[in-house]
């Protein structure tokens, strides 16, 4: 089996589906040699996303860009999954879905596993490649907010985790259900005046409750282990967010780190 060609990675979000080519196959995932992203709601409905993903995703499945696998973290259901599929099969390259505790180095408490989010599953496994330490906090800040614990042990272990209204779900859901509320932007100025405009009291109150809340889960895990967790940041709210949060460090592209892992490990399984 030859290693040569790209892998395209696809971290498909209730917000934006993004994806990216890693050049190469054997070596961990540190920067997108190409990225894209687009508005889920373009290939809703999800039972009709083929022929708005044959637009988008088909041009980098092309030839000159040798695609060796297609890569799939998806939440949006098993009607998106099939239409990535049918793509995948057209332009006659494998398609491989990541799997919940598919690999033995990292196993999900979680009672029913398949039911565990694939974005928070990546996340998981490109923070496995990267911690030092025993505790962690892994906190996304996408649609919804999910905040899950990862530790180390004989091998790693996610405990569970959280799931919250995400930052622009907040600020959106405040905004549709007054009768006053403007759209607010996340204010991101990390300043502890008083709120004194409803602009400020919404836009400081949205990102206090985020922290608050990844603070409320760091505290007991402090108490629990005696020494604070790391925190790690990802998401497209993360570079904002950690303002707010200046001890934690940002996870850039963990999904897609987390999927060229579960691909790399599950071809060595495959070849040993
Ligand atoms: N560069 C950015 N700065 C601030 N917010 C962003 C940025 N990029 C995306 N977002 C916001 O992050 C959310 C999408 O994040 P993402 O992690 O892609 O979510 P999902 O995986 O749920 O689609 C959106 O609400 C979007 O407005
Ligand atoms: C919690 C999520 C909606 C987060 O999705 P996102 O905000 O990244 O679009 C997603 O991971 C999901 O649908 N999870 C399935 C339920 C679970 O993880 O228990």
């Amino acid at each position: 089996m030859t290693n040569a060609g790209n892998l395209l990675c696809i971290d498909a979000g209730n917000t934006f589906v993004k994806w990216c080519l890693h050049a190469c196959v054997n070596v961990r995932f540190e920067q997108p040699s190409a990225f894209f992203s687009h508005a889920t709601a373009e290939f809703k409905p999800f039972s009709g996303s083929l022929s708005a993903l044959q637009q988008h995703l088909a041009p980098g499945l092309n030839s000159t860009h040798a695609v060796k696998a297609v890569l799939l973290s998806n939440v949006l259901g098993p009607d998106f999954e099939q239409s990535v599929r049918s793509v995948c099969e057209a332009a006659g390259v494998p398609l491989h879905v990541l799997t919940v505790n598919r690999h033995a180095e990292i196993q999900s408490a979680y009672e029913t596993p398949a039911t565990l989010g694939k974005d928070r599953w990546a996340a998981c496994m490109a923070l496995m490649e990267v911690s030092q330490v025993k505790v962690n906090l892994l906190v996304s800040f996408g649609t919804a907010t999910t905040l899950d614990v990862v530790v180390k042990n004989t091998h790693w272990q996610h405990l569970g985790g959280f799931i919250v209204p995400g930052v622009e779900t907040m600020l959106r859901s405040l905004h549709l259900n007054t009768a006053e509320l403007p759209k607010v932007q996340l204010d991101s100025t990390g300043t502890n005046s008083w709120p004194v405009s409803t602009q400020q009291a919404i836009g400081r109150g949205v990102g206090r409750i985020q922290k608050a809340m990844v603070d409320s889960v760091a505290a007991q895990l402090q108490s629990e282990h005696g020494s604070p967790p790391a925190i790690w940041l990802t998401g497209g709210f993360a570079p904002a967010m950690q303002v707010h949060l200046p001890q934690a460090t940002l996870l850039e592209y963990a999904v897609f780190k987390g999927l060229v892992l579960d691909y790399r490990l599950a071809q060595k399984g495959a070849t040993a």
